[in-house]
């Protein structure tokens, strides 16, 4: 990368250097950072992971040095060849699905390829038939061919039911006809569409037999393989720029009486007969929707390590950064020497970022979890038995509205809490906050999914009050489920009251449950009464239905951390776990963050909390001594948990969260790269030459 500026080599940051006060910060650790790292990876992921790094680092098509410099296509051809570059690499190293994932997580840019990954192919998968998936995913898989998911039209994107691009079953020749009625029905939004995909799956309503079976995916070749144009009756273009996510090509796409095979109809789960068109039902009408439920559930896992990496950098550059001397606790040096503090020495700092680190580890865990309800769903399925779907939409629709909304908040706070050089691109936030972004709106807008949750919710407690004679059933089965669980335990006292009498008390992890618990059964018993007994609308309740989703999924955040820190059976521990449970260490500091989560959570929710009677103003403000204590326990491991998620370099690309901690000598080397630095401009206003020359002569 060129220099155009020459800065002086004998200047250094006045002391103490980035790095010495990263290394003190290390030094005070309470714990084993390495055995925290295992325990969050697993042995066996953490060595392929840097494996995998290094490859990455050290490949010259996959340099990230000049990415901070380019513009729209120039970013787009990048992302074009390092696409193609993780496939050659995956080819030569012999990478599986997992391998692969690390590789793009590490390589860090949406691409015309990553809906190939994340959505054509789990489509078909999920969707196809054998002999679909030997003819469409095989070849998918190979890259022969290259998909998008036509899902979002113009004029639809939220309301699934109401798409309008029709696929008309024609009996005469055993084929679908694809077209777009309205302007309204032009697909939009597909990422990949706009000048890479070559298929697609189309997401559109079945017609047979004049009658209307709703949206149903069929795969649409819709790029000649040769030419790469599009295929007659189809016209295809790029959507033009977004707010960010500009290294992909979101697409639009309209269709004339475009005919395909009765073939492509995806059907592992609904199918149209041969000649006379029967149609026949999928055992759970809503299997169709089945990418969108695994991408959500991805979409929570991510949103962890989102947090993680905002997290890493505005801590790192927090231990760095110094303004002002703390007259009352002033920075002393070990030659005596006091100097300015370190601003993660300030409280408010503390109480910005701490939570923060809090969240991701909490969101990493209910991540995992929920990565393996997933799995067992597809197992379960692929034995005929749906029974898990419910629950799985409903924890995923929720979960993935929450925590997606709480990464976007705390990526900004993160930036935020690095002052002005947060602004700057080089702080490694500003690509990956606007790519971050649409994580909210896209795979359902973090709005509507929290009424799929509430309406699960809430007819999960009308089953409980409507069949007293069952109580004895949901007994049993409020050991497996927290949420019956919660609301049994409303349902018993519904006027009982918080028992904490000292701020410690909140670290009772029975009372952080109870005091959620409570919460969350209260606001659904009261929304349940509107709707039920005084006849409120759906649409008048939409305000107290988010807060219920929130509600509940914040005791499902809560519930999934304190569960990891108990000790189980050992048989139905994993590795990970283990390696948790057998250091004492690990547990202390873990604890301090899971209670810092639910305390931290609980105020920020107060009124909430307030409002039902349970918690009263006093115990609120016992609260917030003990969030105060909790932010002082983990003070001295603010850096090393944050080295525990053990993001490297090359990901943050961030010349503040470094783990060297040079960060001054970054920003001026990379403020010397920039291009316009190359550039003598010509300011006379009446001349209409803007430069002097193209490029200074390059140091
Ligand atoms: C390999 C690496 C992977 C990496 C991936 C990583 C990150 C992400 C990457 C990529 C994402 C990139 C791009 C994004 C792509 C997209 O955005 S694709 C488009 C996504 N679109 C949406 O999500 C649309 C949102 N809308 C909906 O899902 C539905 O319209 C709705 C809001 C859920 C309402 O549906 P509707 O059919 O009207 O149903 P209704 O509310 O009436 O409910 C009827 C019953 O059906 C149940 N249900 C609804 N959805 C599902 C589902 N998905 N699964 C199971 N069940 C479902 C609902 O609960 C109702 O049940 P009842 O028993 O009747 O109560
Ligand atoms: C970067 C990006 C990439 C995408 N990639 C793809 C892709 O590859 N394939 C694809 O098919 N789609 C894709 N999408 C589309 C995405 O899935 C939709 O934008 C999303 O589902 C939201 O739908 P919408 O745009 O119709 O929003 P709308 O539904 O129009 O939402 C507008 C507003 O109305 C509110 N609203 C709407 N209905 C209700 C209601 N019933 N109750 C209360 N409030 C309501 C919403 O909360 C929101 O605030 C992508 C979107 C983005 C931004």
């Amino acid at each position: 990368m060129t220099s155009y500026i020459k800065i002086p080599s004998h200047l250094t940051p006045s002391d103490p250097q980035g790095s010495e006060l990263l290394a003190r910060e290390r030094s005070k650790a309470t714990f084993d950072v390495n055995e925290l790292t295992l325990a969050l990876y697993g042995a066996e992921e953490l060595s392929r992971f840097k494996r995998i790094l290094k490859i990455l680092e050290s490949d010259p098509i996959l340099d990230k040095s000049n990415i901070y410099y380019m513009g729209r296509t120039e970013l787009f051809k990048y992302a074009l060849r390092k696409d193609k570059r993780i496939i050659q690499l995956a080819a030569t190293h012999k990478w599986n699905v997992d391998e692969f994932k690390i590789a793009s997580r590490l390589v860090d840019m949406s691409g015309p390829y990553s809906i190939h990954q994340s959505m054509f192919l789990p489509t078909i998968l999920g969707q196809g038939t054998e002999e679909q998936k030997r003819k469409f995913l095989n070849p998918a898989i190979r890259h022969e061919i290259i998909g998008c998911y036509a899902q979002t039209e113009l004029g639809h994107g939220s309301n699934v039911q109401g798409l309008e691009t029709t696929s008309t079953y024609i009996p005469e020749t055993d084929e679908f006809e694809i077209h777009t009625p309205h302007l309204t029905a032009a697909k939009w939004w597909a990422g990949g569409l706009g000048r890479t995909a070559n298929h697609s799956v189309v997401m559109a309503r079945l017609i047979t037999n004049g009658q209307d079976k709703g949206p149903h995916p069929f795969i649409v070749q819709i790029r000649d393989l040769t030419t790469h144009e599009p295929l007659p009756g189809i016209t295809i273009g790029d959507i033009g720029p977004k707010f960010g996510f500009n290294t992909t090509d979101n697409g639009f796409m309209l269709f004339d009486h475009v005919r395909i095979p009765r073939f492509n109809m995806l059907s592992k789960f609904s199918q149209v007969t041969k000649g006379t068109g029967e149609y026949k039902k999928p055992p759970n009408e809503k299997l169709s929707y089945g990418t969108m439920v695994f991408v959500r559930s991805v979409i929570i896992f991510n949103a962890g390590l989102a947090l993680a990496r905002a997290a890493t950098i505005s801590v790192r550059y927090s231990a760095v950064r110094r303004q002002f001397v703390d007259k009352e606790n002033p920075m002393i040096l070990p030659n005596g020497q006091v100097v300015e503090t370190a601003v993660l020495d300030y409280t408010m700092q503390q109480y910005r970022l701490f939570p923060v680190i809090a969240q991701a580890y909490a969101i990493y865990f209910t991540g995992e979890i929920i990565t393996n309800l997933y799995k067992q769903y597809i197992d379960q399925s692929s034995r005929g038995d749906f029974s898990l779907l419910a629950d799985l939409h409903a924890s995923t629709s929720g979960l993935k509205s929450l925590t997606s909304g709480i990464a976007v908040d705390s990526i900004e706070d993160c930036r935020r809490a690095c002052g002005g050089h947060g602004y700057s691109n080089f702080s490694g936030f500003t690509r990956f906050y606007q790519d971050y972004l649409p994580n909210t709106t896209w795979e359902g807008d973090n709005y509507i999914l929290t009424q799929q949750t509430a309406r699960y919710l809430f007819k999960t407690y009308r089953e409980i009050i409507h069949s007293k004679q069952q109580s004895e059933e949901f007994s049993l089965r409020s050991n497996e489920s927290p949420t019956i669980f919660y609301m049994l335990r409303y349902l018993s006292n519904p006027s009982q009251k918080c028992t904490v009498i000292s701020p410690s008390d909140f670290k009772n992890p029975e009372v952080q449950l109870a005091i959620y618990g409570y919460r969350a059964a209260y606001l659904i018993a009261r929304a349940v009464d509107q709707i039920d007994n005084h006849k409120k609308s759906w649409n008048s309740m939409l305000v107290e239905i988010n807060r219920i989703s929130r509600a509940h999924c914040q005791y499902i955040l809560v519930h999934n951390f304190i569960l990891t820190l108990q000790p189980q059976t050992s048989d139905s521990m994993n590795e990970k776990r283990r390696i948790l449970h057998n250091s004492p260490s690990l547990k202390t500091v873990l604890t301090s963050v899971c209670n810092l989560f639910a305390l931290h959570t609980m105020e920020k929710n107060l009124s909430e909390f307030l409002e039902s009677g349970y918690l009263s103003p006093k115990q609120s403000e016992m609260l917030r001594v003990q969030i105060s204590e909790s932010l002082n326990e983990i003070r001295p491991n603010a850096v090393a948990l944050v080295d525990a998620f053990y993001l490297p370099d090359y990901l943050l690309n961030s010349a503040l969260g470094r783990y060297d901690g040079k960060v001054y000598e970054t920003m001026i080397e990379w403020a010397s790269k920039e291009p316009l630095n190359g550039i003598t401009l010509d300011i006379n206003p009446y001349s209409e030459k803007l430069f002097r020359n193209d490029v200074k002569a390059k140091i």
